[in-house]
């Protein structure tokens, strides 16, 4: 779990900006609410605690850094709220996101506070809530508000003392279920005592989804009359079908924040016949070549096309329609490959990536392996829900190579998992994928540590022992015991000492699968390392959005030559948001995870390929050992392969198997790699017991 100080300062700091900067540059802030305000009104069976954990996690991925996990209410009022602390303590906490929760009272209060005290980042953010109109908090609170807001005085100030953030919900801004049309006086009113209890920001609520544009604005501008613009956000139900319009009329009000939902999930248990909120599809949608931005973490952005993908899986999980108009146009078209001139990045890597995730899941882990090893890991695993193994099913684990991050094995995972499918052979029970600690999302976790003597030369045989230190289990966040597992080793270019170091306790392996091993003899690492680091070190590693990026690096240089795929991982999974460590004074655009310093700082590391080099010999004789090489010789030079397999290895038959991958280089392609990964987890390996 993410959990440590450092995490926590840099969260804030990403809080400020997110508040203040979007407001002077027309940037729109959105507030996601589909996994609270949307579910709380889904009739008929619980859902799941994993299916709200997982469309959390998902829209956090998808770029939403604001969004509400779930509520302390009554489960008696509200029962699909019930496993709001599970759904809380299952999700994966992303730097940056704020998972908030709706309280209602003291005593949902308490509830959150009992579960601080265990794992005091678990949220930094609550919502309390009251409405405009007496009838209105009867329903729904079970007082007027009157009452309503001197409860919830206590509780914004605990709430605050404890360090959270304060937000507040004015309901029935424009009509009220129960009292008709509302006095927006009133509403000014009530927005002001929830500011002046703390609150930094009042969401104002068309709960009915009955509101006009015009009377939108007429509202607003008598809130304004009291209340600074910039603390106000607009929270539109869809009933009579003006959510989208009043979002714009908001917006030309001087609104910078909007709550919407994924699908149009939603509405409240106390608003009779009101519909969801405003689809957060179709508000991305309306904004795309506006004047207004959507801030978000995706290219700093919010992908409208994983919100699209999002909104239709959680409306087949809840078995109907989704709300949005956008997503039933846009899914539709993505699957009958049309081509949407929106962004064709997003699109084709939507497409390209289903065949794998049609029978695959995947969830991404934090491992807190400290004090046995100071850098944070995340690792990323990949199944097939409620399948059943024996013990001699395999668990692949995947190392990437430099420069990379654990995701850039998706295609090649994805290209294997249909031929164990298509063809069968061996049993694949799990897949697991981790990132070097200074690569990929470990990368941020581990920013202010890798500051501290690891800028110069990253031994690579520290993503040896931190992948050792995961396999051992001697740390937190993933609850899986690999000493019981049939394990393999998947290790991209120059990892081979990754398995081969001989740390205590010590790891079994099935047999390991070297593809493009980067181990050579002391005269070729000097050069190819000097080259590889000073390339890296003036290597452009600032983009104004992922979608430029792509675009750059699709035109030119060694990206352009990349599966196609893989580039777009690369750009979803390999670039981050500023600002870093390294930029700390750009707000907008992309950098790298693996920062350009880190990156050079492994080519540095000149004696890990060589003693890799000298060990291979012994290690082929131990463990059941496949080599894959490219048939093309680009990085690694032909008589380098020609002296590892005749010299260090003393011929192929000491392999378990050997293959080169045709038409394929250094960065070889995956489809290729995939099928020879196939074959060489189905080569027979003839009893050598693999101890690492
Ligand atoms: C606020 C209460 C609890 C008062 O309900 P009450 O009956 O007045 O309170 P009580 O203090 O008499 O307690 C009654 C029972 O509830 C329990 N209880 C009391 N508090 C809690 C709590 N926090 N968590 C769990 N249990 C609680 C309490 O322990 C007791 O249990 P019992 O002794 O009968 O077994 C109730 O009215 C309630 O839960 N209402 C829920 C309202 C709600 O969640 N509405 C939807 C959210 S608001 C919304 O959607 C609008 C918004 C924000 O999206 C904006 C917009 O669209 O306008």
């Amino acid at each position: 779990m993410l959990s440590s100080t450092r995490f926590r300062s840099w969260r804030i700091s990403r809080r400020t900006l997110g508040t203040l900067a979007p407001f002077a540059k027309n940037v729109v802030n959105i507030v996601e609410v589909g996994a609270r305000d949307g579910l709380q009104n889904e009739k008929g069976a619980i859902i799941p605690v994993e299916t709200k954990v997982e469309l959390i996690n998902r829209l956090a991925r998808a770029g939403v850094t604001n969004l509400e996990a779930g509520s302390f209410v009554s489960p008696k009022w509200v029962p699909q709220m019930g496993g709001t602390a599970d759904v809380l303590k299952g999700i994966d906490h992303l730097p940056g996101v704020h998972y908030s929760v709706l309280i209602p009272n003291q005593r949902g209060l308490d509830d959150l506070f009992a579960l601080l005290d265990g794992q005091p980042t678990i949220t930094d953010e609550i919502s309390i809530f009251t409405a405009a109109t007496d009838a209105f908090n009867q329903a729904n609170l079970n007082c007027t508000t009157a009452e309503s807001l001197k409860k919830l005085v206590p509780v914004a100030q605990a709430a605050q003392d404890r360090g959270l953030r304060v937000r507040g919900y004015v309901s029935v801004v424009i009509a009220c279920p129960y009292s008709g049309r509302v006095d927006y006086k009133r509403v000014r009113e009530v927005a002001k005592e929830l500011l002046d209890m703390g609150c930094y920001e009042v969401s104002l609520g068309d709960t009915v989804g009955k509101g006009r544009p015009h009377e939108v604005a007429e509202m607003l501008e008598e809130v304004k009359r009291d209340v600074r613009v910039e603390k106000l956000a607009g929270h539109f139900h869809d009933t009579y079908g003006t959510a989208v319009a009043n979002v714009l009329t908001a917006l030309e009000h001087g609104v910078r924040t909007i709550d919407s939902s994924v699908g149009g999930l939603g509405g409240c248990p106390y608003s009779p016949g009101a519909t969801g909120n405003v689809a957060t599809e179709d508000v991305l949608y309306a904004l795309l070549g506006s004047k207004y931005r959507v801030a978000g973490s995706n290219g700093g952005t919010i992908g409208l096309e994983d919100i699209v993908d999002i909104g239709w899986w959680i409306s087949e999980k809840l078995g109907r329609p989704s709300a949005s108009r956008v997503v039933g146009r846009l899914h539709d078209c993505r699957y009958l490959h049309l081509h949407v001139a929106l962004s064709e990045i997003r699109f084709i890597l939507l497409v390209g990536r289903y065949p794998m995730f049609q029978k695959l899941v995947s969830k991404s882990y934090v491992y807190d392996p400290r004090p046995n090893y100071p850098l944070l890991i995340t690792a990323k695993r990949y199944w097939i829900p409620d399948a059943s193994y024996d013990n001699d099913a395999l668990t692949l684990i995947f190392a990437h190579g430099t420069g990379f991050h654990k995701e850039n094995w998706e295609p090649t995972i994805d290209d294997l998992q249909e031929l164990l499918l298509r063809r069968g052979g061996v049993r694949v029970r799990e897949i697991w994928s981790i990132d070097a600690p200074n690569h990929g999302d470990a990368a941020i976790l581990n920013e202010n540590t890798l500051s501290w003597g690891y800028e110069n030369i990253f031994q690579w045989e520290e993503y040896a022992r931190s992948i050792h230190s995961f396999l051992s289990g001697f740390g937190t966040g993933v609850d899986v015991d690999f000493k019981s597992r049939n394990l393999v080793g998947i290790v991209q270019h120059r990892r081979r000492r990754m398995l081969t170091v001989g740390y205590y306790p010590q790891i079994k392996f099935h047999s390991v699968i070297f593809c493009e091993l980067m181990c050579m003899p002391r005269e070729y690492t000097g050069p190819a390392g000097n080259m590889l680091s000073s390339g890296a070190e003036k290597r452009r590693d600032t983009w104004p959005s992922k979608e430029e990026a792509y675009k750059i690096m699709k035109s030119r240089g060694v990206w352009s030559t990349w599966d196609d795929r893989v580039l777009r991982l690369f750009i979803e999974c390999g670039l981050r948001g500023l600002p870093t460590l390294d930029y700390p004074s750009k707000t907008v655009g992309v950098t790298l995870k693996c920062s350009r310093a880190q990156e050079a700082a492994c080519y540095r590391d000149g004696t890990g390929s060589t003693r890799g080099y000298r060990l291979l010999g012994s290690f082929v004789r131990n463990v059941p050992t496949h080599l894959i090489y490219g048939a093309i010789d680009d990085y690694l030079p032909a008589a380098v392969k020609t002296d590892i397999i005749d010299n260090v290895v003393r011929g192929v038959e000491n392999l378990a198997s050997f293959s080169r991958v045709e038409g394929a280089g250094h960065l070889v392609n995956p489809r290729g790699l995939a099928q020879k990964i196939y074959d060489a987890l189905n080569t027979p390996l003839g009893g050598i017991g693999a101890k690492l």
